[in-house]
């Protein structure tokens, strides 16, 4: 048995027969902090995912104005942005007390997700979890009560965010020429879920053989990431080749999930990808996932062009629950949930 170190999450699970399970996995940042020379066997990606780690093609992003949408924009990464990452800072011992825990699908908190078993490859991440809205829901209380106003920047940025992706709702409804409110309707103000997840990548002894976040498209409706510490990390598979997009520090990436695919019937499709690590610099990603409220039934948006939905309607809970049952997964499995056969 390798020496992984005092320090472990614990992932919960449900295995093959119905049990949950508990594995234990080391903490990634204490790994690295130690100086780890080499990459602990449970770490050791499959050999179909190491396929062209560095073997990628930048490219080029359309951009949007966020002041073209009538956003106060305020929003470029600063002292104040950074300390949403803060929380990585702390002692092992300090983030492990200072969040609360969750019951839920997909392992909130601090520690990891998409853990099956004890025998799947890990991946080089440590990640942290926890839902800003619905704020009434018992969900606050479980963020980290440190580092020193933490929350308060949390709690700005989701305010923030929210901002952007209604209009951001608004603007890809109309660039389909569908009504203005086509998507934003389905995102009832007060129910709707906002999720903060921060990821840390500390450096990684063999990047070439371990992954930083497994491939996966979000199960949410819309998704926006900002990066610190490095700009390269992100991967997103275009064409059956895995390419890199060129993402400065000061600018928000939207991401589309497995809802918007569901709900635009298909016509926009949510991005299949992955996060690789480095040997020389650390990298933190903030990714915040918008969501219908739980009991939203999600009605795919009709196409005159075409009589064949592509989509049926789905239960957002039922959805988001199903893609953390079966994740992860090789391809876009968990939205063959919500197809019409
Ligand atoms: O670190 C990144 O850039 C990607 C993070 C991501 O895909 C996620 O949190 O779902
Ligand atoms: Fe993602």
């Amino acid at each position: 048995m390798e020496n992984h170190g005092d320090f472990f999450h614990e992932a919960k699970y449900t295995d093959q027969n119905g049990l949950l399970q508990t594995t234990k996995i080391p903490v990634v940042q204490e790994l690295a902090r130690k100086g780890i020379t080499y990459l602990p066997e449970r770490f050791i990606s499959l050999p179909t995912d190491q396929q062209k780690f560095s073997a990628t093609t930048h490219v080029n992003l359309p951009t949007i104005d966020l002041l073209k949408l009538r956003i106060e924009s305020d929003s470029s990464p600063n002292e104040e942005l950074a300390k949403l990452v803060g929380f990585f800072g702390l002692s092992f011992e300090e983030k492990k007390s200072s969040v609360g825990s969750y019951m839920s699908v997909d392992n909130m908190g601090y520690g990891r997700n998409f853990v099956r078993s004890e025998y799947q490859p890990l991946d080089w991440i440590d990640r942290m979890t926890m839902v800003a809205f619905p704020a009434d829901d018992g969900n606050l209380h479980v963020w980290p009560k440190k580092p020193h106003k933490f929350r308060e920047v949390m709690v700005k940025y989701a305010e923030e965010t929210r901002n952007i992706f209604n209009d951001l709702l608004q603007a890809m409804a109309e660039a389909l020429s569908a009504d203005k409110n086509a998507f934003l309707k389905m995102f009832e103000p007060k129910r709707s879920e906002l999720k903060i997840r921060t990821n840390y990548y500390p450096p990684c002894p063999r990047p070439d053989l371990a992954v930083g976040l497994t491939p996966h498209s979000d199960a949410s409706g819309l998704s926006l990431l900002i990066q610190f510490g490095a700009e390269n990390g992100l991967q997103v598979l275009k064409d059956e080749k895995w390419m890199s997009p060129l993402w400065p520090a000061d600018m928000l990436l939207v991401n589309l999930g497995d809802l918007m695919e569901i709900m635009s019937n298909g016509r926009l499709t949510s991005s299949w990808h992955r996060a690789i690590t480095s040997t020389n610099c650390e990298r933190f990603s903030v990714a915040v996932f918008y969501n219908p409220p739980p009991d939203a039934e999600i009605e795919p948006m009709q196409d005159e062009n075409s009589s064949n939905g592509v989509y049926r309607k789905v239960n957002v809970r039922d959805y988001v629950e199903h893609y953390y049952k079966v994740s992860p997964t090789v391809g876009k499995e968990a939205i063959m949930y919500a197809k019409v056969v």
